[in-house]
């Protein structure tokens, strides 16, 4: 199997909450534990592009992964892809399920605005099939088979749209690395150490698990977030890596 790419520290942790000031104080207490925060559909639909930079606009700061999974026609998709640039995320995801134009367009527009303002191209991946969905759920949408069938044409079409990897969950990490090569990104959630709860996480892995199936970023929420101590519950999850 080829090597994943190799980051320093590949955990992200999810910033989950409508809360301003809880989202500042989590970021403030994980940012020396982990290696980025994530910033979802939750708290941007709280608090917008002005939240965003009180929580993760500091210079110097962890790499931003923005998951707001953008998903409508080619043109509205490549607005919004412009319209978040100037927070200068390191990711930003799209859903495949929009289409091969729509990944297209956004992988321009995104291009087109780093250029315009003289910041790097953030990393520009898709959401293949929620990791909170299971082979049953997804026929119920009208996609029968398994699972990792469906991840697979979603990530062959992400990558021919140009773009830079996908979300997926564990169990697909190997295949798709397998599929897509070294250099590909796969951020997987799903992710829960032995000891958290798996909640609405249907497809999961423990860290250690979905690092060696070849996953380039892990994304951890409430494991970290709902822990008592999410700076220890943080450590934990990274210690689990090194297993
Ligand atoms: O398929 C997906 C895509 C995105 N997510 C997001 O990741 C985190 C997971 O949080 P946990 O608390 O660790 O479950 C959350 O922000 C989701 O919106 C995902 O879970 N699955």
């Amino acid at each position: 199997m080829p090597t994943p790419p190799v980051f320093p520290n590949p955990v992200f942790v999810a910033l989950d909450t409508a809360d301003l000031e809880q989202a500042r104080a989590w970021a403030r207490a994980l940012a020396p534990v982990v290696g980025g925060v994530k910033l979802g559909l939750e708290f941007f639909a709280a608090h917008g592009a002005t939240g965003v930079r009180a929580v993760a606009g500091a210079e110097g700061g962890p790499p931003l992964f923005l998951d707001l999974k953008f998903h409508d026609i080619p043109n509205t998709v490549a607005g919004a892809v412009r319209a978040v640039a100037p927070l200068a995320p390191a990711i930003v995801n799209v859903h495949a399920a929009g289409g091969r134009a729509m990944m297209a367009a956004a992988r321009d527009a995104a291009t087109e605005a780093a250029d315009r303002l003289g910041v790097t191209p953030p990393k520009l991946i898709a959401v293949t099939v929620l990791t909170s969905l299971d082979a049953a759920d997804l026929t119920t949408t009208g996609v029968p088979g398994a699972v990792a069938d469906q991840v697979r044409r979603l990530a062959a079409l992400a990558v021919a749209a140009g773009l830079d990897g996908v979300v997926c969950s564990p169990h697909e990490a190997a295949v798709l690395r397998a599929d897509l090569g070294p250099d590909a990104l796969l951020v997987t959630p799903g992710v829960r150490p032995a000891w958290a709860a798996t909640g609405d996480q249907k497809r999961v892995t423990t860290p250690a698990e979905a690092l060696a199936a070849g996953a380039s970023h892990l994304v951890v929420g409430r494991p970290i977030t709902q822990a008592d101590d999410p700076a220890a519950a943080a450590r934990r999850v990274v210690a689990d890596l090194a297993t």
